[in-house]
């Protein structure tokens, strides 16, 4: 036994107290956070001269000591319910006040299935014009883990194995997908994939969750 049970029952005893957003701000603060997915772009991207970069670097850290005048302990989350599961509003892959999440609306099915369409920008670029590898994993860990919760026996990614069957262009429509296969007590399974715009596989998934010992 690791602990992570024990472990994460304490700080979800933490964050208990904590009052939710409201749902303004919750999109504002979505809002805010796609307005720093542009300015992560901009930064890659820029070729402005260095005396601008130098520039917008100072008013950029301005910007982050205002909004750090006032700090949370824990980030938010757990503010509504869809589907009868608690939104993750701060996932680093699906989390609309995360501006480091693509993000990756994932919606669950009355079947079971995770699913979720999306585009990936081109500063998750791995090799040229297509998806880094860690990045399509840690996607298709995201909606593994939530075909799991959606199928009542959610648990700590425990093993995920992947199959790079063709490379995954960014900048285009995709789709992942996935379903749990079977569940044996603490253990479940589940497979996902991703599929490019003309429907091929790109990626293959394989993973079991455990529900850590209390
Ligand atoms: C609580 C959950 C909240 C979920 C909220 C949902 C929110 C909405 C969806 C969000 C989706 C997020 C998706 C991303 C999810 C992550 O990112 S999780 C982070 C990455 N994973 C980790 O950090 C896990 C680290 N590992 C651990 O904490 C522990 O090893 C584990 C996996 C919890 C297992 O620990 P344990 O509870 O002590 O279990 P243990 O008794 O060792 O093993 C139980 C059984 O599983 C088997 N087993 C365990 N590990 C392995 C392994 N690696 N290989 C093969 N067999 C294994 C054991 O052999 C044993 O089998 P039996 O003897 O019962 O037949």
């Amino acid at each position: 036994m690791t602990g992570a049970g024990a472990a994460m029952r304490r700080v979800l005893e933490a964050r208990a107290g904590v009052a939710p957003l409201g749902e303004a701000e919750v999109d504002v603060l979505a809002e805010l956070a796609e307005r720093v997915r542009e300015l992560n772009e901009a930064v890659v991207f820029t070729g402005v001269d260095v005396d601008e970069i130098a520039a917008v670097r100072d008013e950029v850290a301005a910007l982050t000591a205002r909004l750090s005048v006032v700090r949370r302990e824990h980030p938010p989350l757990a503010e509504a319910r869809i589907g009868g599961m608690t939104r993750q509003l701060a996932s680093p892959v699906s989390g609309v006040v995360n501006p480091i999440a693509p993000p990756v609306h994932i919606q669950t099915l009355p079947d079971g299935t995770a699913r979720a369409e999306f585009q990936i920008g081109p500063i998750y670029e791995g090799p040229p014009s297509f998806v880094h590898g860690g990045v399509s994993a840690m996607i298709l860990d995201q909606v593994l883990g939530m075909a799991a919760s959606a199928n009542g026996t959610p648990g700590m990614t425990a093993t995920l194995e992947l199959r790079y069957r063709r490379p995954t262009p960014h900048g285009v429509p995709l789709v992942a997908e996935g379903k749990v296969t079977r569940s044996e007590g603490r253990r479940t399974f589940a497979d996902a994939r991703i599929l490019g715009p003309d429907g091929q596989v790109t990626v293959e998934a394989t993973a079991m969750f455990v529900m850590p010992m209390r």
